[in-house]
């Protein structure tokens, strides 16, 4: 495990002179010395961590250290509860629940000759470009900038070359950037991408499912955080093939009751043979809602493009509103019609 004094070094310390965040509430005491992040694919600006949570992020995390759960078949975990201290868990919830755009994607899917139509039952968004491409410097916004390069000769991609995608890929922002950083740094692997889950109540769920798509490579490492409500993630064993049994207790499924601040690393054999789900629940305080982030490292354009489709979707924009205090569409007001 790298040393603290590490990422100490490895991050720009937040600078003394400090501007208020333009978009703060006035009672706000929060601040920052490093600018929003923008792009032209952003509905709205995402301000940097204030300096209150940016300090504690460099200079106190890993809070535990990761417990490692390999005691079942194919199971390769790596739980750190928390990961994120409690002196900063709960405003770290509220900025990105608050700063973050998220969508409701809508799609469908072919069994046979019928077609379904889905909800997504939960809040998501994403960002990031898989291991062909980069993000150039710049802000974009109108001024240009944040153009998508070839890794390898720092070269413009052709225009086509992510034609496949709903929307233009979106660079990750400061913000959640940072974590990304200090996410690889403890748990030994690098990430390109940044999904993020917002279950606005028990009603908003994921079904079991397995995160082995072919575009993130042979055993993917999955770097996932919990924030807000405490909410049940369960994990099964996939039916084994070719006719072979589980043991008695391989086959049970495990329930880990995840609270704010804590990360499960999935790694190795995991996504290959288990599934896991955040199944509906009533009660207790899934009302207050929860967010999750999962930093994954995408191949090829096609983990970009089903990362899009499936995160973003075409439907509209939702933000936070802290008088509702729900999700609402978001609308462009300082923009004139075009
Ligand atoms: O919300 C969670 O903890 C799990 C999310 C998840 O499995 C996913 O986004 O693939
Ligand atoms: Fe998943």
């Amino acid at each position: 495990m790298v040393q603290k004094r590490t990422l100490d070094t490895f991050f720009q310390p937040p600078s003394q002179k400090k501007a208020k965040l333009e978009d703060q509430p006035a009672h706000s005491t929060a601040t920052t010395s490093q600018p929003a992040s923008t792009h032209k694919t952003y509905p709205f600006a995402v301000p940097q961590f204030p300096d209150s949570i940016q300090e504690i992020l460099i200079s106190s995390t890993p809070a535990a250290e990761g417990k490692s759960i390999t005691h079942l078949q194919d199971l390769d975990l790596l739980y750190f509860q928390p990961f994120i201290p409690k002196s900063i868990e709960n405003e770290l919830f509220n900025f990105l629940r608050s700063k973050l755009f998220f969508y409701r994607v809508k799609y469908k899917i072919k069994r046979g000759p019928l077609e379904t139509d889905i909800n997504t039952p939960r809040f998501t968004t994403v960002f990031g470009l898989d291991e062909t491409s980069k993000f150039g410097p710049g802000g974009g916004g109108s001024g240009g900038g944040g153009e998508i390069l070839d890794t390898k000769s720092g070269v413009k991609v052709p225009v086509d070359k992510y034609k496949k995608c709903v929307c233009e890929p979106r660079p990750i922002p400061a913000c959640l950037d940072q974590l990304r950083q200090i996410t690889e740094v403890f748990t030994g692997s690098s990430y390109n991408f940044c999904l993020v889950n917002y279950y606005a109540g028990g009603n908003d769920s994921i079904s079991y499912h397995s995160d082995d798509e072919r575009f993130l490579g042979p055993e993917p490492a999955i770097a996932s955080f919990s924030l807000g409500a405490r909410r049940d993630f369960l994990l099964r064993h996939k039916p084994p093939k070719n006719g072979e049994m589980l043991g008695d207790e391989d086959s049970k499924v495990l329930k880990y009751p995840l609270v704010s601040g804590d990360m499960i690393l999935m790694r190795g054999k995991t996504q290959a043979n288990w599934l896991h789900s955040i199944p509906k629940r009533k009660g207790g305080e899934v009302d207050k809602g929860r967010i999750n982030i999962t930093f994954r490292k995408a191949m090829v354009p096609g983990g970009t493009a089903n990362y899009y489709q499936y995160n973003v979707g075409v439907g509209e924009v939702y933000k936070w509103n802290p008088l509702s205090r729900q999700m609402e569409p978001w609308t462009d007001h300082g923009k004139s019609p075009s």
